[in-house]
């Protein structure tokens, strides 16, 4: 690519792991695709997003283009126990992020980076009013299904009803998808959703969903057809999914975890094919004790190989700390294995992993579809219903273990043993790993060179690379002059480090 000037992206996350996730995997794509990306979160993920993984200083290489980060104090001190509050934190991370943000974009562009153009993820809905504000194109990754986006969208403008106070238990008919009952709607529509501060942010999005140009979502035309094709007439979406595959640069080392990943991959090659059950319920979601022991004894009476993530709540969560039944590990022996915190895309890709249990968030529920994983299904809250509805009923690569949270009931160690059964052996089990394998080709298919996620992605790079002409003249400068050109600066190593930056603006790299 030579002298060509790069274009600048500036991706502004929700702090938490299913959204930094997606981000950071869109990042790596558009700058696989030539263009210079900054990702930024608050310092406090920040933090540990350096500690477990491999994120510092430098500007990392990435197929044609390089991605760096740089994270942003929240304005809270180190220990502040209001971050578990989202009530109190989504309100913060607004005010702050308002002044914060607008600071960060005009030191990038002293120091010879001008941003171009600016992408959220949806819980921090004002990163579009910023964007507005300066007179920058923004886009917007909306980090769930389009299902869900269809579901949000219709409850937004009161296009059809919904579970309300007076009629809680009605189903749910919304154009080109399946009827869903009550229980398989976003749960944070229900009136009495514990979590009302979510279904504010969300709304927060659709009230600005005109700001941005494109919005972009981590799923992909074969999987969602008609729902995607309808949803296109109103809003202007992208599908660009499944994010975490990335042909043009599958092995890039920059990752984006808040816990370092205990090694249990040594353990899953020591199993046979097809022999272990993988059970997450991701990085949000914390099950009670008594729900949390009848699983562990559904594991040991099926007698299968398992591996199970038990990640430790935030100190200021409030949550218990859960316990493995006494005597489950010398129970369990070899078959069983225990870990805090799993590389979960190389678990589902491991062939020894015959199903994945999963409380179905959408990255999860992503991973397993791109990875020909069947699950059994496991939703708590928000979209995770929505998804085990489609998992189960539409994708037809599950069975269902549970409704959600709000269903309030104990799921016994006889059930989770049944489910555990059907998914792992006998017809059923059959036809849902042939099912996976399906929608695992269609997603590769989608995300190679050609395929409807790629075009996607690179008529977006075109699109942000025209507007940034166009802000870039707005504000006086060429985009030859204004960007600097970092491909002929990066070490033979490929790895250079971002320098102070000269007195005339001009970008420094230091090899
Ligand atoms: O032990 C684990 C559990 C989860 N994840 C990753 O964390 C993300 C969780 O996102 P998801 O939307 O599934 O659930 P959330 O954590 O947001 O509820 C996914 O990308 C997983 O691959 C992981 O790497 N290791
Ligand atoms: O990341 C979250 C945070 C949810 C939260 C935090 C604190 C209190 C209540 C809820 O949600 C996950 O986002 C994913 C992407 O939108 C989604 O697919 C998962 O289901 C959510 O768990």
């Amino acid at each position: 690519m030579g002298s060509e000037a790069l274009v600048h992206v500036l991706l502004v996350s929700f702090p938490g792991q299913g959204h930094v996730n997606p981000l950071l995997r869109l990042g790596k794509r558009l700058a696989s695709k030539g263009l210079l990306v900054t990702f930024t979160t608050p310092e406090s993920i920040g933090k540990a997003m350096r500690k477990a993984s491999n994120i510092g200083e430098e500007l990392s290489p990435v197929g044609d283009g390089f991605i760096r980060f740089e994270f942003f104090e929240d304005g809270w001190d180190e220990d502040e126990i209001r971050r578990q509050d989202l009530d109190q934190y989504l309100p913060q991370l607004e005010k702050v992020g308002k002044v914060l943000i607008p600071e960060m974009i005009r030191r990038n562009g002293e120091q010879g980076r001008p941003v171009s153009c600016l992408i959220n993820n949806p819980f921090i809905p004002w990163v579009s009013d910023v964007a507005d504000s300066l007179g920058l194109p923004s886009a917007m990754l909306w980090v769930q299904s389009c299902a869900c986006f269809t579901a949000y969208y219709h409850y937004y403008h009161g296009l059809v009803p919904f579970p309300s106070e007076t009629a809680m238990e009605i189903d749910v008919q919304l154009p080109c998808m399946p009827l869903l009952k009550h229980d398989e709607t976003p749960s944070f529509l229900y009136p009495t959703t514990p979590y009302p501060f979510l279904r504010r942010a969300i709304m927060g999005q659709y009230k600005n969903l005109d700001k941005p140009f494109c919005i972009l979502m981590d799923t992909f035309q074969e999987l969602e057809h008609e729902n995607i094709e309808y949803m296109s007439k109103i809003s202007p979406i992208k599908t660009v999914g499944p994010l975490f595959k990335n042909p043009k640069a599958p092995n890039a080392a920059v990752k984006g975890d808040f816990m370092k990943a205990d090694d249990c991959v040594g353990w899953l090659d020591s199993k046979p094919a097809s022999s272990v059950v993988y059970v997450s319920f991701g990085s949000v979601v914390y099950l009670k004790q008594d729900q949390w022991d009848e699983i562990a004894f559904g594991l040991l009476n099926s007698g299968v190989n398992f591996l199970w993530v038990m990640k430790p709540p935030h100190k200021d969560s409030g949550y218990e700390v859960l316990r493995l039944p006494e005597g489950f590990l010398e129970k369990a022996g070899d078959k069983g294995k225990v870990v805090q915190w799993s590389p979960q895309e190389q678990v589902l890709a491991h062939p020894s992993v015959a199903c994945f249990v999963t409380h179905c968030g959408w990255n999860s529920t992503m991973e397993a579809l791109t990875s020909g994983m069947p699950v059994v299904a496991f939703p708590q809250w928000g979209d995770q219903v929505t998804d085990a509805k489609y998992l189960v009923d539409v994708f037809k690569v599950g069975v269902r273990m549970c409704r959600g949270e709000a269903e309030n009931k104990l799921i016994t160690r006889d059930v989770v043993e049944q489910c555990l059964r059907e998914a792992t052996c006998g017809p059923k089990a059959e036809e849902m790993k042939q099912n996976a394998m399906k929608w695992s080709a269609a997603a590769e298919a989608a995300v190679a060179e050609g395929g409807s996620s790629d075009r996607n992605i690179q008529a977006f790079v075109d699109e942000v690379k025209r507007r940034s002409l166009e802000v870039l003249a707005a504000s006086g400068k060429s985009a030859a002059n204004g960007v600097a050109d970092l491909t002929d600066k990066v070490a033979a190593n490929g790895v250079a480090e971002l320098g102070e930056p000269k007195v005339n603006g001009e970008l420094k790299v230091v090899s």
